[in-house]
């Protein structure tokens, strides 16, 4: 057994997760009595991104538009990849201070970096951080680079969580076939059916739509718990063209970059009835995710920081009409599932064991994946 530390910064742009599991890198194991607590998930910590952090990493989105070789930092990237890289090296500092923990108990950091361009079928998918300078400013491996192995093979490089999904529900013995739902900026799905059988894909907008309407008309970074969205009215002819869209009959695999959808497409509504459009047509487009399923799943899971709109959690609901747990009530961490599984998945990834498969990524054979740095 041993420690390992993720870092996650998600499409939402709000911050770094941190998070610390204790694993082998194939089992979890569940704290005895526990209602699914799995107990090898640790201790978390979070360092957010200043006002002025988040207009350059949008700014770094805009610019990395110009990218066609993975390499090139056109624009404002440069300066972006230097913030992500002391960020992480903050965050990871704060956090073993705050837990008392050396660098030489950490065996491996898994890096995800921030996605700046996901264009896999050009080929391309870019997230930016310097695993290198992490690994040596930290003193620990750093294994980053997680997703450009399977877009170079030929794969979707998104989602990664997947394997992770199953190991947390193999360990809390939830019995298939379940759905776990993350609700980012941009939501994705894993659902497990009979002998751990995944399927994965990202179902369509998460919270980025809402994030994006919400700061351009109040400046406000998101609609807490969904309270703008649930004073308006959705506009039913927007809602239905906007769900005609063919990503939700695309059949998987399938990613999204996060700007591939704009909230700009709400145009002319009030501030309500275009938080209220939105918030439906991401709930609505993530229940499509079920037309997609081989087993109906009897169960969902629902984990990302939208779990906390409750308005987006109401209309799930009423569209899937099964039962919907958050991650926190079945024991898990709602808002730190993601970093602990880039903690997973560097364990894995470290021991050269697969990371990504057809069924998740559409790569053709099962994947390992990452780049490892050693500090020096
Ligand atoms: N109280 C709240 N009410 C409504 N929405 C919330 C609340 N708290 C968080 N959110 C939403 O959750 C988002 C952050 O979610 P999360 O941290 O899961 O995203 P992420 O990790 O950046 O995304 P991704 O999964 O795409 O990588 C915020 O931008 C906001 O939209
Ligand atoms: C390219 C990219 O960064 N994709 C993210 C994004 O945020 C959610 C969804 O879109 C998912 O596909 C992925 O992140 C999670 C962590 C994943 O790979 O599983």
């Amino acid at each position: 057994m041993g420690l390992a530390i993720g870092l996650m910064s998600g499409t939402s742009m709000d911050g770094i997760d941190v998070a610390l599991i204790e694993t082998d890198g194939t089992s979890l194991r569940v704290r005895s009595g526990g209602n699914g607590h799995v107990e090898p998930l640790g201790p978390t910590g979070y360092r957010p991104y200043s006002e002025a952090e988040r207009a350059l990493l949008r700014q770094a989105l805009a610019d990395a538009e110009a990218i066609t070789e993975r390499a090139e930092r056109p624009g404002c990237l440069g300066e972006a990849e230097a913030l992500i890289t002391r960020a992480h090296a903050e965050a990871v500092e704060a956090f073993l201070a705050a837990e008392g923990l050396d660098a030489d108990a950490i065996e491996v950091v898994g890096f995800h970096g921030q996605t700046v361009l996901h264009r896999p079928a050009e080929g391309i998918t870019v997230q930016i951080g310097d695993g290198q300078a992490l690994a040596s400013r930290l003193g620990i491996p750093v294994v980053y680079d997680l997703r450009a192995a399977d877009v170079a093979a030929g794969g979707q490089g998104a989602p990664l969580v997947p394997v992770f999904h199953r190991a947390l529900a193999e360990a809390s013995g939830f019995e298939a076939p379940l759905a776990i739902l993350n609700i980012g900026g941009v939501a994705n799905v894993t659902l497990i059916g009979d002998e751990g059988r995944l399927l994965a894909f990202d179902t369509g907008p998460g919270n980025a739509l809402i994030d994006d309407w919400m700061r351009d008309r109040t400046g406000r970074a998101l609609d807490d718990g969904g309270r703008t969205a649930a004073r308006g009215r959705p506009d039913g002819a927007l809602l239905a063209w906007l769900l005609m869209h063919p990503f939700f009959v695309q059949k998987p695999p399938k990613s999204l970059d996060r700007n591939w959808f704009s909230h700009r497409l709400a145009g002319q509504l009030s501030t309500e009835d275009g938080a209220a459009t939105l918030t439906a047509f991401t709930a609505q487009a993530t229940a499509r995710a079920v037309d997609h399923a081989r087993e109906t799943p009897t169960r969902w899971i629902v984990a990302g920081g939208g779990a906390r709109n409750g308005e987006l959690m109401r209309l799930l609901k009423h569209h899937l009409r099964v039962e919907i747990a958050t991650a926190d009530a079945v024991g898990w961490s709602s808002a730190f599932l993601e970093a602990q599984a880039f903690a997973y998945l560097a364990v894995l990834a470290l021991a050269g064991e697969p990371i990504t498969f057809p069924t998740t990524t559409g790569v053709e054979r099962p994947m390992t994946g990452g780049v490892l740095a050693r500090p020096g």
